[in-house]
Order: structure tokens, then C-alpha cells, then sequence
């Protein structure tokens, strides 16, 4: 498969803070992939280097073979990029920010496209709304059609649903699967996992700078956090042989860690021996949300 973006030892400081330590690696063309990180981990820094908005210490980017730097032009009009800020010109209608974004990539025949990206983004009657006047949803919607108004093939979005309604993530998500779905590049930064869990299917984790996790989704989640065994026992009282394994009590539920089925056959038969009854039984598999605060954890005590 062709890369869409390269990112190779990016470093970046901003005075004694290294907020990019050396970040190496690539998305593939065609993938949905998460770009993931605490506050601070240095996402939003990576995305504007791949813009052009910010100059990398040393390393380079290379979006679809064009280098951000050397190759600026080229390299813009292979990617959008919806940005985490709301940034807008006032003055402008919604129809006319977008012709004002054509013309800068030097399409003026553009407004089929402009009338399906309102269309699919809930914004056909605002198209002669004036920017100023819009909510701030509506105002993230202009913004993600600013991103695509020249049809990039690699999408980037910066937590694109950050304080914004169920409604326009679900009309968000529907669009950009549809576009990943005809062959577009996507790329996600969000703090909201189960969306990246959900819609992504490689993924990336940074911490402090440095990346920590890149993987399949599915890989990624197999290895990093075992799965957890819910009990609900009669008489209500957990072994003590079984005390080790316990991660959580809820109520009369006690949450057990399980690395695979022959610890299930332990744990089983140490309740029978302790003459202890199962109640009910649940087997509940790992979210993204346990492996990232694993990935994480796991770091910081490195
Ligand atoms: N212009 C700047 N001047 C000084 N420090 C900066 C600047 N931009 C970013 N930083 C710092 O660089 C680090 C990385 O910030 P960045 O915004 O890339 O993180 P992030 O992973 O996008 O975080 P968040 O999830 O909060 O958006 C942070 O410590 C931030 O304070």
C-alpha cells in the first residue's frame, strides 16, 4: 500500500520544552487512522508541521511524496486540514468563505461541490449566512468544509467533535466514512475514544513527545490489555486465593483480571473448592480507552 504521509525524526522545540522528541512513521493511503495523546502530547504541534503552519526543528513530512517544506504547494493541495481552533473571517457568508477558499487552490468552477459539502454537512440553508451569525457547531461545520472544498485526498481532522452535538458528529462521521470509503486518507486526533474505536483501524499514540503505540486496532487491543472476568458470587465473598487477580469491586460484582482461558479454568475451580456458587458471569472484553490508559500507565513507570 502507498504512504499518504511520512513523518521522519520530526523534532520540535518551543524554547526548553521538546514537544516533538524525534517522531517517526507512517499513515497509509486509504486507512482511518487515530492519532492519539494526552493534553500536551504533541498532536496538534505534528498536524501543523504537516501543514505548513509550523516549521519542524529538524526531520521532515511528506504528504502523498511531497515535502512540506521543500514542496509546499504541492504538499497543500494533497491534504486538509480542519483545525481544532475556529478561525473565520467574519464578514464572509458560508457560500463565500468557501469560493474564497476555491479560488485559493485556483478552482472557480467549484459550486457543485460547495452545495454537496453544505448538503451533507447540515449547512444548506446557512449558505448566505454571514459567519458571525452561526453557532459555534455550525461554525466547526464551515470549517470542516473549508478542509475538503478542494476534495484533498488525505483529510486530516483535529478533534473535530471537541463540545460539538450528537447530531453533527453523527452527520460528521457518516461523510467522512463516505469519503474514507472512496479512497480518502483520514486522519483523527479526538480524546474521545470510542469514537476512534469505532470509525479507525490503525492507530498511533503519543506521549510527552515521543510516539508509544502504533498499531492495528485489533493488535493493538489484543496485546496491550487482557480481558476481565464480572462475578457475581453466592455467598458473596471472593476467595482469598482469588484476591490477587481482583482489579475492581462493584457493588456485589467483583471484576477479575483474566490473561487468557486457562486462568478462567483456575479461577473457576478455586470458587468450586472454596464452595463459593457463580451468580452470574460476564466476560467483558478490552475498550481502547483501558489499552490507551495502559499504554500510558505503563510508560510513565518505564
Ligand atoms: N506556540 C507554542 N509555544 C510554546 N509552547 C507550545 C506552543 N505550541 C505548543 N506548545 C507546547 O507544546 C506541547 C505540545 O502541544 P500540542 O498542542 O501539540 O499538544 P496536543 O497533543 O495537541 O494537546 P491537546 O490534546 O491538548 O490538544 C505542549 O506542552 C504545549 O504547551
Amino acid at each position: 500500500m502507498n504512504v499518504a504521509i511520512r513523518f521522519s525524526s520530526v523534532k520540535k522545540r518551543f524554547g526548553e520544552l521538546e514537544a516533538l522528541k524525534g517522531v517517526d512513521f507512517e499513515v497509509r493511503e486509504g486507512e482511518f487512522f487515530a492519532l492519539l495523546g494526552p493534553n500536551g502530547a504533541g498532536k496538534t504541534t505534528l498536524i501543523s508541521i504537516l501543514g505548513g503552519l509550523t516549521r519542524a526543528d529538524s526531520g521532515s513530512v511528506q504528504v502523498l511524496g511531497s515535502d512540506v517544506q521543500s514542496d509546499y504547494r504541492a504538499a497543500r493541495r494533497k491534504v486538509g486540514i480542519v483545525p481544532q481552533e475556529l478561525t473565520f473571517d467574519p464578514f464572509f457568508t458560508v457560500r463565500e468563505t468557501l469560493q474564497f477558499q476555491s479560488g485559493y487552490f485556483g478552482m472557480r468552477r467549484n459550486d457543485a461541490w460547495i452545495d454537496e459539502l453544505l448538503a451533507h454537512l447540515g449547512l444548506g440553508n446557512k449558505a448566505n449566512a454571514n459567519m458571525r451569525s452561526l453557532s459555534g457547531g455550525m461554525k466547526r461545520r464551515v470549517m470542516v468544509a473549508q478542509a475538503l472544498v478542494h476534495k484533498p485526498p488525505v483529510i486530516v481532522l483535529d478533534e473535530p467533535t471537541a463540545g460539538v452535538d450528537v447530531e453533527l458528529r453523527q452527520t460528521l462521521w457518516a461523510f467522512i466514512q463516505r469519503l474514507n470509503g472512496e479512497g480518502h486518507t483520514i486522519v483523527l486526533t479526538t480524546h474521545y475514544l470510542e469514537e476512534a474505536e469505532t470509525l479507525c483501524n490503525r492507530i498511533a499514540m503519543l506521549k510527552q513527545g515521543e510516539l508509544v503505540a502504533l498499531d492495528d486496532k485489533a493488535a493493538l487491543m489484543a496485546s496491550h490489555s487482557a480481558r476481565t472476568l464480572a462475578l457475581k458470587l453466592s455467598p458473596d465473598v471472593l476467595p482469598a486465593a482469588l484476591q490477587p487477580f481482583l482489579v475492581m469491586q462493584r457493588e456485589d460484582s467483583y471484576h477479575l483480571k483474566l490473561d487468557d482461558c486457562t486462568t478462567l479454568e483456575a479461577l473457576l475451580a478455586c470458587l468450586r473448592e472454596a464452595g463459593v456458587t457463580v451468580r452470574d458471569i460476564e466476560i467483558l472484553k478490552p475498550d481502547l480507552e483501558s489499552v490507551f490508559l495502559d499504554v500510558m500507565g505503563r510508560k510513565r513507570t518505564a
